[in-house]
């Protein structure tokens, strides 16, 4: 069901410093930052040949990364993100299978303005999933 790797997500404090180093110590492809209140996050995409990482800022009060940043005060990587077909299919195979799916199961528009979804890192080695429709 899951296909390819669409993006590795690192959760920081702050942006700013994150996105420097990537853009001057590696050389990486780095975007300006886009606030998405919908998701309580700031997000800066780096650009890979083959997928792309998000850095992550908490955005707003009830951020649903503030208490992971706040354990990782250094940042951490925070969550992968696989593509499949169609979410909603997805979803339910997921639910069938008894995983735990964030968010009551409703995809949420996501950062590149396709459906997403969250499953529990419970549910799944101690990983926070997000799967985007492709
Ligand atoms: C827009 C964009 C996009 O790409 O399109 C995005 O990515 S937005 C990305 C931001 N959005 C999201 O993350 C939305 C989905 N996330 C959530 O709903 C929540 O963050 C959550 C339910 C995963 C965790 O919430 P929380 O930290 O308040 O909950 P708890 O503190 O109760 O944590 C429950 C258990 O999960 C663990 N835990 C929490 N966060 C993570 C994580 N990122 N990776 C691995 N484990 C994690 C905790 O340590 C704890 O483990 P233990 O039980 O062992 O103590
Ligand atoms: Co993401």
């Amino acid at each position: 069901m899951i296909g390819r790797l669409n993006h590795v997500a690192i959760a920081v404090k702050e942006l700013a410093p994150a996105a420097a180093q990537y853009r001057n110590a590696l050389g990486a492809k780095v975007s300006e930052p886009e606030p998405l209140p919908d998701h309580g996050v700031t997000v800066v995409f780096i650009t890979l040949d083959n997928a792309k990482i998000e850095l992550l800022e908490p955005l707003g009060e009830a951020s649903p990364i503030a208490d992971f940043v706040a354990r990782n005060p250094k940042g951490a990587i925070h969550h992968i993100c696989y593509e499949v077909d169609d979410i909603v299919a997805a979803r339910d195979r997921l639910h069938a299978s008894g995983a735990r799916v964030l968010g009551g199961g409703e995809p949420k528009i996501g950062a590149h303005g396709k459906p997403v979804l969250f499953l529990h890192p419970g549910d799944f080695s101690g990983t926070l999933i997000e799967l985007e429709q492709a």
